[in-house]
């Protein structure tokens, strides 16, 4: 699975593109806007792991998407959203694609899953549909989907302020994680509205993240109420906190440790198997760009 850049003919009709997870290295909540939403700093570190999505164009208005997910129907499915959403604002009736998607990701977990795939099928579709929509355009247009959409249509690891729309690209080290998914959801709802939750955190500012301490200067602030009610969340993390640096990524369930190399994170992962499902990543700066 790669991007299309280097091997794609000139004109194509058929892109099989990574639809990669993110992790919130770190989740401070500094305030509050007039309606509600909180207010976030943050660090979207993309990884080289996630879903794989196949578009292939069809120029009889049919957007089809398989296999279905459990549990979601197909006008919710934020892929088939997307797709809708780009053909309305900039497209013609008779675009349309056959989608595919393998769903490695578990959905609900602070991974951003749901927003890589709506991200990515704007992309893709942007260019099989040759619409030429601008980022600014397709980062917009996700960002009515989901306030973590923006982040994957630009496609870089990024700083982010707002509710994680503003955004800063930012070069990470290209560290290796374990990223670990207790068999449990968390709803992000209930956790932005538990009134323990900490949102007066003073934002460290972009240039504090050069700083080789960066980790032990940052949190993720819904943690504490993620592990007070969510005990499995609590245990994964004090399993996993005896090998590395750990944390949970955005408002969990799913937990990383941070390594220096793809063995520690395969035996973490391993060690964490009989409470958690897991895979090992490692962190990338940019997708490959789409573009034929
Ligand atoms: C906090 C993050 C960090 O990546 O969590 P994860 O979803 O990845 O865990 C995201 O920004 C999540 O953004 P998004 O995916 O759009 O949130 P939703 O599930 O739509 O939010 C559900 C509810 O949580 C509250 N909410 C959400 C985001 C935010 N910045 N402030 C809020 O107060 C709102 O009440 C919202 O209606
Ligand atoms: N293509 C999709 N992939 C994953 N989740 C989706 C998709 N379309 C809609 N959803 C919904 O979005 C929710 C959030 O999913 P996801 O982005 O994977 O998790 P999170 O926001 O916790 O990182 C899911 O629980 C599901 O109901």
């Amino acid at each position: 699975m790669t991007g299309i850049s280097d091997e794609a003919p000139a004109v194509t009709d058929t892109l099989t593109l990574l639809s990669p997870a993110k992790l919130n290295l770190f989740l401070h909540i500094t305030g509050r806007r007039p309606d509600g939403y909180h207010l976030l700093e943050t660090v979207f570190q993309l990884l080289d792991y996630g879903d794989e999505l196949r578009f292939q164009r069809r120029d009889d208005g049919v957007i089809s998407l398989s296999p279905a997910i459990p549990g979601v129907a197909e006008q919710d499915n934020l892929i088939w959203r997307a797709a809708y959403r780009l053909r309305e604002a900039y497209g013609q009736p008779e675009m349309g694609a056959n989608i595919t998607l393998l769903k490695r990701l578990p959905m609900g977990g602070g991974l951003g899953g749901g927003s890589s795939n709506a991200a990515i099928s704007l992309r893709a579709l942007n260019q099989l549909w040759n619409l030429q929509c601008s980022e600014d355009e397709l980062a917009a247009l996700g960002l009515n989907l989901g306030a973590d959409v923006p982040v994957f249509v630009r496609g870089r690891t990024a700083y982010a302020t707002g509710v994680g729309e503003i955004l800063q690209a930012i070069e990470m080290p290209r560290q290796w994680f374990a990223v670990l998914t207790p068999p449990i959801a968390v709803p992000t709802a209930k956790i932005f509205s538990d009134l323990t939750l900490t949102r007066d955190t003073h934002p460290c500012t972009i240039r504090a993240l050069a700083d080789r301490g960066w980790f032990a200067q940052t949190r993720n602030d819904c943690e504490p109420v993620v592990r007070q009610a969510y005990p499995a969340v609590n245990a994964l993390i004090e399993r996993m906190q005896n090998f590395a640096p750990t944390r949970m990524t955005g408002t969990g369930s799913s937990v990383f440790a941070m390594v220096s190399s793809k063995a520690e994170a395969e035996r973490i992962v391993r060690d964490c198997a009989d409470i958690a499902q897991g895979f090992v990543a490692r962190g990338i700066n940019h997708l490959p760009v789409v573009s034929s």
